[in-house]
């Protein structure tokens, strides 16, 4: 900041002396008129020097106000940045180091429902790239400064609202803290119940070199291998210690059978943390699916998926498009995943917005040819890529930086196949995917009962949890859900993964009702899901005001809300809609509710009051 200052100074003052000395001008050489004019010169010097000391006290008084100007906005900048619940919890979860037996993985009462996905927020800015540059800088500056934040800069999000706070707590602390949220789970016991594990020093004397083998492939992302040299890449020295873990390695350890991340976990805020502000080493496509995505590399061998912002935030999908021509948002994935942590699945990926370099931190450092010979500017100086994929990887329809700012969402990348094989299930209410025919299940009222009688929706809770994504797909209005995945070494007693949001959020202004076509034509739900929806229904928790706020802790809500207020209350109406379907349901159906709420005390019933609205 002086520097600038002193250079304005030195620019103003310039300036403000060359005008004068123009005012003075040449004088006539005329004798007679020597006289006068020398009083005029006089007159003039004196003129001159009296300009100039006016001028110059201009000049002070313009540089106090100028420093006052730039100290004040330094403050508001400030003010904005710290705005954010943006802290980093100690390192030091109560997680055992031999996560074997771990039923402790978790349980770190430190956190709180804030600290979940908590991370940097970026000042309210154009997208430009100084600021870009400043926000990178700042990214790092302020993770000491910050890690004490304060009640008071809690409250603040977004545009400066206030969030409300009811008994000093705010929405989305009370709704993390209801019981609801915070039931009562069997013990993970069995090795089983963890997707991986760390070996301990016995097992390594146990078991043969083939699995260590395959603990090395680790650090040796076999499938997303890009074509660049391992250089760059920090030397892995993690040990049985989860201190010496990157977020990454921790958040892949946490899965379990029941859910993707505990939301209690101090390693969530980490998490998030590291995806928004990690130094990007790698960049390049990623094949599968259909639109332009990219696999980023981070240093300590963390990896994210990333998805650019492809249109502005309010735009609405067109209304003659078919879901299957729609394009990807970045915003969709990022609320994606704070929509499913508020409705306690926990299911999704953790998923963060960035804002990069598209030059930086794609163009220059990316080795895959196919996406660098993507690359152009365009008419107005705009940084622009297309990459190659099965649809809109064209010149018509790139991505492009301002001039090279680009947000994006960066998801946290699930462990790699050959440690962790999925399977993916074809969903029995999946679209046609054609304009002109019908899928079964919207010619089938009684479809359901097919499927009910079919593998593996006949047992456990995967009839159950479909009906919940189809609760959360309807909610954000999402026709996407083609397929879904799970664990292969969960079998089917598993949560389903709910990956490949990006067409969801894309119109506000109408319902797709035939996403819920599980529910209204199985009529069965969770308990547990049941009550969540009732709580967020109610004044003191309304799903869209804890939705903002979940939102207004994403680094990107610092340039604009993640979802417009209209996407916000979108959600509040489809809430309401749900809640008439089960209704409907249990009127003219015995059996609608499942109750997986087993360990649940009636002593909650009083303070939920919602039993009698349920039953
Ligand atoms: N966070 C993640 N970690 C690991 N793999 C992921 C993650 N998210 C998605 N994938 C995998 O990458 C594949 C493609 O991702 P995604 O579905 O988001 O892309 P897409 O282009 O939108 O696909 P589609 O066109 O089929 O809808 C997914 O099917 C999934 O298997
Ligand atoms: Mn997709």
């Amino acid at each position: 900041m002086p520097i600038h200052t002193g250079s304005v100074t030195a620019a103003a003052a310039g300036a403000t002396g060359f005008n004068a000395f123009k005012d003075s001008g040449p004088l006539s050489l005329e004798r007679e008129k020597e006289v006068v004019e020398g009083r005029e010169r006089e007159g003039l010097r004196c003129m001159v020097r009296q300009y100039l000391g006016r001028s110059t006290r201009s000049i002070y008084l313009g540089l106090a106000f100028l420093s006052l100007a730039l100290h004040l906005l330094l403050a508001l900048f400030c003010l904005s940045v710290l705005q954010t619940a943006c802290f980093l919890p100690t390192s030091s979860s109560s997680s055992s180091s031999t996560p074997r037996t771990d039923t402790q993985r978790h349980q770190s009462n430190t956190s709180s429902s804030l600290a979940a996905s908590s991370s940097h927020k970026l000042p309210t800015s154009p997208q430009n790239e100084e600021h870009h540059k400043l926000n990178v800088v700042l990214h790092h500056k302020e993770r000491d400064s910050l890690s004490g934040t304060t009640e008071r800069e809690k409250k603040l999000i977004g545009d400066g609202k206030l969030i409300q706070k009811v008994n000093g707590r705010s929405k989305l602390e009370a709704l993390f803290e209801h019981p609801l949220y915070n039931l009562p789970h069997p013990e993970l016991l069995q090795e089983d119940d963890w997707l991986l594990r760390v070996k301990t020093h016995e097992d390594a004397r146990e078991t043969g070199s083939e699995e260590e083998e395959k603990e090395d492939s680790i650090t040796n992302d076999s499938q997303w291998q890009s074509a660049s040299q391992e250089e760059g890449y920090d030397e892995v020295d993690w040990t049985s210690n989860v201190e010496t873990h990157p977020p990454w390695l921790r958040f892949h350890l946490g899965i379990s059978r029941r859910e993707l991340y505990n939301r209690k976990d101090p390693n969530l805020a980490q998490l998030t943390h590291y995806l928004a502000t990690q130094h990007i080493l790698s960049a390049v496509q990623k094949t599968g699916g259909t639109q332009l995505k990219l696999l980023i590399s981070f240093s300590n061998h963390g990896q994210a998926l990333l998805k650019p912002m492809k249109q502005s935030r309010d735009a609405e999908t067109d209304a003659n498009l078919f879901y299957f021509s729609d394009f990807e948002r970045h915003n969709a994935e990022i609320s994606a995943f704070h929509l499913d942590r508020l409705l306690g699945f926990n299911r999704i990926p953790p998923v963060v917005g960035r804002l990069i370099d598209v030059t930086t931190e794609i163009r220059e450092i990316t080795t895959d040819h196919r996406l660098s010979r993507t690359f152009f500017t365009s008419p107005v100086g705009n940084v622009c890529f297309y990459g190659q994929c099965e649809y809109y990887c064209s010149t018509e329809n790139p991505v492009c930086g301002q001039p090279h700012a680009l947000e994006v969402s960066l998801a946290a990348m699930l462990p790699d196949l050959t440690l962790a094989p999925r399977r993916s299930w074809r969903s029995p209410w999946r679209r046609s995917y054609s304009r002109t025919k019908l899928a079964q299940w919207e010619k089938d009222p009684t479809y359901c009962d097919t499927v009910k009688q079919t593998l593996p929706y006949n047992h456990g809770t995967r009839l159950v949890d479909l009906i919940d994504m189809a609760i959360l797909d309807f909610l954000m209005s999402n026709m996407d859900r083609h397929h879904y995945e799970t664990f292969e070494k969960f079998g089917n007693e598993t949560f389903l993964l709910h990956l490949d949001n990006g067409r969801a959020f894309g119109r506000h202004s109408r319902d797709e009702p035939s996403i819920l076509a599980p529910l209204q034509q199985c009529c069965r739900i969770r308990r547990s899901t049941l009550f969540r929806l009732h709580l967020l229904s109610l004044p003191g928790f309304r799903l869209s005001d804890v939705m903002r706020e979940s939102l207004a802790q994403d680094p990107l809500a610092g340039v604009a809300p993640l979802l417009s207020e209209l996407h916000l209350s979108a959600l509040d109406r489809r809430l309401a809609t749900v809640l008439q379907v089960v209704q409907m349901c249990q009127r003219h159906h015995k059996d609608v509710i499942y109750n997986d709420m087993e360990g649940y005390d009636k002593e909650y019933d009083q303070e939920l009051n919602l039993e009698k609205k349920v039953q």
